[in-house]
């Protein structure tokens, strides 16, 4: 179905109509016979590419599917969803990593991306079938192990030697076992002490990001570091960048808006994996946000089921729900940030990094038609009960978050209107 999207403003700025053909590409003069969407007053961005999704199926298809959980991703303005490999059982086969890949074709809402486990079962040990998986139709470029650290440097070495070979990246967890194990569930500090929680300290994480981007150095291969969140890690981030060392590095919207003080009642829809920490590392994510030492922005929605997170906060499962909320969330955040910007670290960067050359592009004729259609000017007010997602562990329930998606659109398809499901 041809469109005419009439009367957006291209990443904020000029004013013009973006035609559609009937193939789902950008073209420069109106199609007959198109459907017309009204845009008038709304910023047109190429849509928006998730590095970081927990889609939870195959295995835990009571917390989210396929479907539900690019549902959602449409809902927030979403064309592309890297799915992580730590499902049950894990993506660390060719096998597993097309099902998954077929599964997003036929939810056919957005790209979905299946990531690759670096090794077999995330168990930290052996690599999986890296090669395979890149050679299969899904064409995995990212691995990660996520959820887990792959905290034995030579694994991690070889993974890096290993997909070096064909321009893949390894997306690290950073979270050094040693330093911060299962139990750790809060920010190590002050507070952590007050309420009694296992503590998990920056360092933890800062060390294995030290590590890698020296091993990135070493074997000259691509790291790209999951939800870093803090200024140390923004540090060795800064520093290894003006080395020239290939590393890359994501913040979770999460990060860049909540703090550790909201533990203080020990709800546990605020356990995440890295934890909620001080503002002062906020605001160093936001500043390197800002300036291009974190390239992007990745929601790691990490939905769970009732029943593992509504217990005593030590028991609960570790993640929250943020693929809807994201873009305001950003928004919300960093007022400042141009569109321009938010079209970067939301779409354009993390295309790149993925390797997806599809997504993220330019909203030019011959460019596939992934749009997102978003009022500047609006607010939502979150309701954790109108998602898609089949899990309600939503640290945003209640709040007013700056902007709102209008409309998407994926390969021509409308996929939103209205904010709702097309
Ligand atoms: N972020 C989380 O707290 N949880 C993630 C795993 C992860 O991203 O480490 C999950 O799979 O639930
Ligand atoms: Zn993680
Ligand atoms: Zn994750």
């Amino acid at each position: 179905m041809s469109l005419v999207i009439k009367g957006a403003s291209l990443l904020g700025e000029q004013t013009r109509d973006l035609y559609v053909d009937d193939a789902g590409v950008l073209v420069d003069e109106a199609p007959s016979g198109a459907e017309t969407i009204d845009a008038e007053g709304l910023v047109a961005l190429p849509g928006l590419v998730d590095l970081h999704t927990h889609l939870r199926e195959p295995g835990r298809e009571d917390a989210e599917t396929i479907l539900t959980g690019s549902q959602a991703a449409a809902l927030g303005g979403y064309t592309a969803v890297l799915a992580m490999a730590n499902t049950s059982p894990v993506t660390d086969t060719a096998e597993a990593a097309t099902r998954v890949w077929e599964l997003g074709r036929e939810a056919g809402l957005v790209h979905v991306q299946p990531v690759g486990a670096v090794t077999r079962g995330l168990a930290g040990e052996e690599l999986a079938e890296l090669g395979l998986m890149h050679r299969s139709r899904a064409a995995v470029k990212v691995f990660s192990d996520d959820g887990k650290c792959v905290h034995d440097a030579r694994v991690m070495r070889r993974a890096l030697e290993y997909v070096k070979a064909f321009g893949g990246v390894v997306s690290q967890h950073s979270q050094d076992p040693a330093l911060a194990g299962p139990a750790a569930c809060c920010h190590e500090g002050e507070l952590s002490g007050r309420l009694g929680l296992p503590g998990w300290p920056g360092i933890a994480e800062e060390v294995i990001v030290a590590r890698d981007v020296m091993l990135a150095r070493h074997t000259g291969s691509r790291v790209h570091v999951a939800h870093v969140s803090t200024a140390g890690s923004v540090e060795v981030l800064r520093w290894a960048k003006a080395q020239g060392i290939d590393v890359t590095a994501e913040v979770t919207p999460h990060h860049l808006l909540l703090t550790t003080d909201l533990l203080t009642g020990y709800d546990p829809t605020y356990k995440v994996n890295p934890p909620l920490r001080p503002q002062e590392d906020v605001d160093a994510l936001r500043e390197a946000l800002a300036d291009g030492t974190i390239d992007a922005v990745a929601t790691d929605h990490a939905p769970h089921a009732r029943h593992d997170k509504e217990h005593a906060f030590v028991d609960a499962a570790f993640g929250m729900l943020g693929i809807e909320t994201a873009l305001g969330v950003v928004r919300t955040a960093l007022p400042d940030l141009s569109w321009a910007d938010v079209a970067r670290v939301m779409s354009t960067t993390p295309a790149r990094i993925a390797g997806l050359a599809d997504q993220g592009q330019p909203l030019e004729p011959g460019s596939p038609a992934h749009v997102v259609l978003v009022d500047p000017d609006a607010a939502v007010t979150v309701d954790r009960d109108a998602s898609a997602s089949l899990s309600r562990n939503n640290p945003w329930h209640g709040r007013s978050l700056a902007s709102r998606v209008v409309h998407t659109v994926y390969g021509g398809r409308v996929t939103v209107r209205d904010g709702a499901l097309a």
